[in-house]
Parts: structure tokens; sequence; C-alpha cells
């Protein structure tokens, strides 16, 4: 019984000495002066909803902006467990940060981490300096506009398994069928990767079974690719602990891009698609640096797939927000038909699509694909015109779902409005779906395309409707923006 006793007031102790640590190093912003969220965990800091999949991680990061006590606070401290984090809340100290002061923040904040999912990570996303900058010198000359004009056919070629698969379902003008957009765009994307990034087209809308379709599948709808990702952007010093089982199954990817690259070489084809980049890349000069040879060929065809799976969001998001809005989608489909009327299917259709632009831009401003945006602070940094002192190695984040849903930069700031980007309109700098400074996203141009194809070939054919029962929730396990239960419209065809 005495030793019951002294286990119990030793435990005590061990408790009571761990909540006065964590006390302690959840008040670190505090200390410097900082305005820091008042309720954390003594555990999950300010991070638990997200931890524990009980929120999506990128919307919670949105909850934590909104959460600020003094609503105009620039930043503000908050804790991941017991680490501390700064959240940027407004566009002047980010352009600070992100573009005047880039040197010293060109890292993303898992950069510093063992870079193991290397499809996924040794490319431009996760590169830190001086690779980062040599290879983004490299890969955006393969996204121009000249390019883009090449891929535009396989980028329509692509969507002709998806609007046979419609036309398979037995829809008509009086029966209308709901369809999953979002499952039908990540099958669309999928297809995408393979005909662009991987040189070989796929059809996962009648053959979803063949190895290619179902890893990538894997890719967009794994568990465990999920919790790479919460680890990665939030938590990137547990990637070395989670090890490669985590991390993408690349066996398929990689047979698929070995046999385009040989065959290519081989037989000299060309396509327009990022292939013949590659090996152009891979021909040309090269430097210590980052060698365009052996595996580092294959990381680059990384950078398409989570690009497609954003511009996949973008496009199924969008859409979703069209058929809860039946005027703005009829404009849409008018200004579609103008252009291409005007213009034939041709790439300058697409750049003349101005309204669908405008739905786009309103898309992405409520439904970030990419809603966290972070960087690595490389040295100490006074953060200009203050007194305040950002160490280095500190994570700062950006939610895009915070910022761009902020009433201090859009009126009716829920409200989904594409004449907030209408040409006479001043756009807020808080609107950044892209990112900002120079890294960027480096394919946004093409996510772009990519969205206006798709939503150009459904909502030629088809009127879209949302039912109330089919409201949106986010997959709680999701970094990356995505819906739980999918995104449920109601297809209906257009008699012409
Ligand atoms: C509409 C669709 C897309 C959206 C909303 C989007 C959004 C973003 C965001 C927010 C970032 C982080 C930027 C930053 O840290 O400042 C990013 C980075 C990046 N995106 Fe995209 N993206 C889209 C499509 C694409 C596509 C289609 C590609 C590839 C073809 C792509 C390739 C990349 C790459 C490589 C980076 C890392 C750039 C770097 O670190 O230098 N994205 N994207």
């Amino acid at each position: 019984m005495p030793g019951l006793l002294v286990s119990l007031a030793l435990l005590g102790l061990v408790l009571l000495a761990f909540r006065f640590y964590a006390r302690y190093k959840l008040n670190y912003w505090k200390r410097r002066g900082v305005e820091q969220l008042s309720q954390s965990n003594v555990l999950f800091g300010n991070f638990k909803d997200a931890v524990l999949f009980q929120t999506a991680p990128g919307w919670h990061l949105g909850v934590l902006h909104k959460s600020a006590v003094k609503q105009d606070a620039p930043f503000l401290g908050f804790y991941i467990f017991h680490k501390p984090c700064l959240l940027l809340r407004d566009p002047e100290i980010i352009k600070q940060i992100m573009i005047r002061d880039f040197d010293n923040f060109s890292d993303r904040h898992f950069a510093g981490s063992q870079q193991k999912d290397s499809i996924g990570m040794k490319n431009l996303f996760g590169l830190k300096n001086p690779a980062w900058k040599y290879l983004r010198s490299k890969i955006t000359p393969t996204l121009t506009r000249g390019k883009l004009k090449q891929m535009l056919p396989l980028m329509m070629q692509t969507g002709k398994p998806m609007m046979e698969y419609l036309e398979a379902q037995g829809i008509d003008a009086n029966n209308e069928k709901m369809i999953d957009a979002q499952e039908l765009n990540y099958k669309y994307a999928t297809d995408l990767i393979a005909n662009v990034a991987l040189g070989t087209p796929m059809d996962s809308f009648h053959r979803p079974n063949e190895e290619f379709s179902k890893a990538v599948y894997q890719f967009f709808h794994g568990f465990k690719r999920m919790i790479a990702l919460v680890t990665v952007f939030f938590v990137p010093e547990l990637v070395e602990l989670i090890g490669p089982s985590m991390l993408f199954n690349s066996k398929f990817v990689r047979k698929v891009f070995w046999n385009a690259v040989n065959s290519r070489e081989k037989n000299g084809e060309k396509r327009g698609d990022f292939i013949d980049s590659l090996i152009q890349l891979k021909n040309g000069e090269q430097n210590p640096v980052y060698k365009f040879e052996g595996e580092n060929l294959l990381y680059q065809s990384g950078t398409f797939f989570s690009g497609f799976e954003s511009s996949s969001t973008t496009t199924a998001f969008t859409l979703m927000e069209l058929a809860a809005h039946p005027e703005i989608q009829e404009r849409a489909r008018q200004d579609i038909e103008r252009s291409i009327k005007e213009h034939g299917m041709t790439y300058e259709a697409f750049n003349d699509m101005k309204y669908l632009d405008q739905c786009l831009a309103e898309g992405v401003r409520l439904h970030p694909p990419v809603s966290t945006i972070d960087r690595y602070t490389r040295q100490d940094y006074t953060i200009p015109g203050t007194d305040i002192v950002i160490e280095k190695g500190t994570a700062i984040y950006i939610s895009l779902y915070g910022l761009q849903e902020d009433p201090r930069f859009f009126e009716r700031p829920s409200v989904f409005d594409p004449e907030r980007f209408a040409d006479d309109k001043k756009v807020s700098d808080a609107f950044i779906p892209f990112g900002i400074g120079p890294r960027m996203c480096v394919g946004m141009k093409a996510g772009q395309l990519h969205a206006k194809v798709v939503l150009a070939m459904i909502l030629r054919e088809y009127t879209v409707t949302q039912r109330p029962e089919n409201k949106l929730v986010l997959d709680p396990r999701s970094t990356f923006t995505a819906a739980a239960d999918g995104i449920n419209l109601h297809f209906r065809k257009i008699i012409k």
C-alpha cells in the first residue's frame, strides 16, 4: 500500500512538472510580445482537432486565423504540439516576408526534413536552396504559353473518355442523374497526369482497375498519404520517423515513366508533353547543383501529381458553386460558347473566357485547393517596424481559408460572387490562391487551362444543380482541400 501511494505521488509530481513545462513552452510568443491564441492544449497546443483528424488541417488553420482577439493583428503566434509557429494575417507583412525578404524565407518548412518521398518532394515543391532556384529556372520554361498550347490537345483528348462516360449514364433532358464531380475530376486528373506528365494515355473511366489508375486513386484517396501530408506540412520533424512505409507507392508510376522515356528516346517521337521537355533537359548542359539524370528525371513528374490534383479540386469545387448559382452558371456557359464561336476550340478561345476566369478565381478564393502556405526562417529575423525577432528555424504559415475569407479584405466574404474579379474592380492583395513571391505556383496557367477545358466540356453539354441534402462536408483527414462524401451534383443534358 505505501508503495502504491509513493508511486501515485511520483506520478502526480511528474504530471505537475509536465504541466509547468508545457505552460512555459506554450507562452513562448507571449514572452516575445506577440499576440498568441489563448486556448491551447497542454499536449497538442492549438492543433488538437487537426492532429486527431476531427477537422481538416487546412481548415483548422483558417479557424485559428479567425480566432485572433485583435481582429487586425498582422500576425499571430500559435503552437503545433509545443512548437511555436507564426501565422501571417495581413497582406503587407506577407509581401514583406514572401517577396522583399524572400532570401531569408526561400524554403518551405518541410524542406528541412529528410526527403524520402522522392516523387512527391524531391522536386520544386520540396527542394531547398540552392537546388530549388536552379530547378525553378529550368522547370518554368516547360510551362510557358507555347508549351501549354502544345498540351491543350492532350487535355482535350483526355476529356473524351470522361464525356463518353457521362454519355453512357443515360442522362437526358428529362432524366437527370447524380454524379460525384470530385470523383469525375480525380479520374480526369489521373488520366491527365498519365497523358501529360508520363507520356502515356490512360482511361480511368473505362478501365479503373488498371494498375496505374488504382495507384493514382490511392494517391488521391489513401489514408496513408493523408497522414504523410499532415506530417509534411505541420510536423515535418516526424517524417523521418514515419519512414517509407507511409509514403506513395511509386512502383507503377516508375514503370510507366521509364517505358515512355526509353521508347521516346529510341524512336525520337514528340508529343508536346512533359516527357519531351524532360528529355530536352536531360540532353542539355548539366549543373552539379541538380542534374537531370536518373531518378531526378522521375521526381519531376511529381510536380504534376499534386499540381493536377489542385486543378481538379478547383474544377470540382467551382462546378459545385456554379450548380448552386444557376444564373452565374448560365452566364459562364454563354461566355464559353461565345469564345469558342469566335476562336474555335483553340488556346485563344480558352484564354478569352474572361467570365469563366472570374468564376474560377472566386472558386479558388472560397475553396483554395492548397490552403496552407508555409516557409522556414533561415536566419533570425526582426519584423520591420517592430523589435520582435523571429528565431531561425521558426515555421511561418499563411491560411488561405483565413485570409481569403477575411472581412477586412472581402465584402460579404462567404458569398460566391465572380463580380469581385470584374475588370473594373480592384482585387485585394489578400487574394493569393497560387501563393506569392518567387516560390508561388509554377503551374498556375496550366492549372487554369486544365480547369477551363473540363468546365467548358461539361457546361456545354449539361446543366448542373446541387440539392440541399448534398451540401459540402470537408474531408477531416485531408490537408489539401477535398470533400468527405464527394461533390454530388445533378447533371441534366442540354437539348440544342
Ligand atoms: C488551380 C490549380 C492550382 C492551385 C490553386 C495551386 C496552388 C499552389 C499553391 C498555393 C502553391 C504554394 C505556393 C507558395 O508556397 O507560395 C503551389 C505551388 C506549386 N504548384 Fe501549384 N497550384 C495549382 C496547379 C498546379 C499545377 C497544374 C502544377 C503543375 C503543372 C502546379 C505545380 C506547382 C509547383 C511545382 C509548386 C511549387 C513551386 C515552388 O516551390 O517553386 N500547380 N501551387
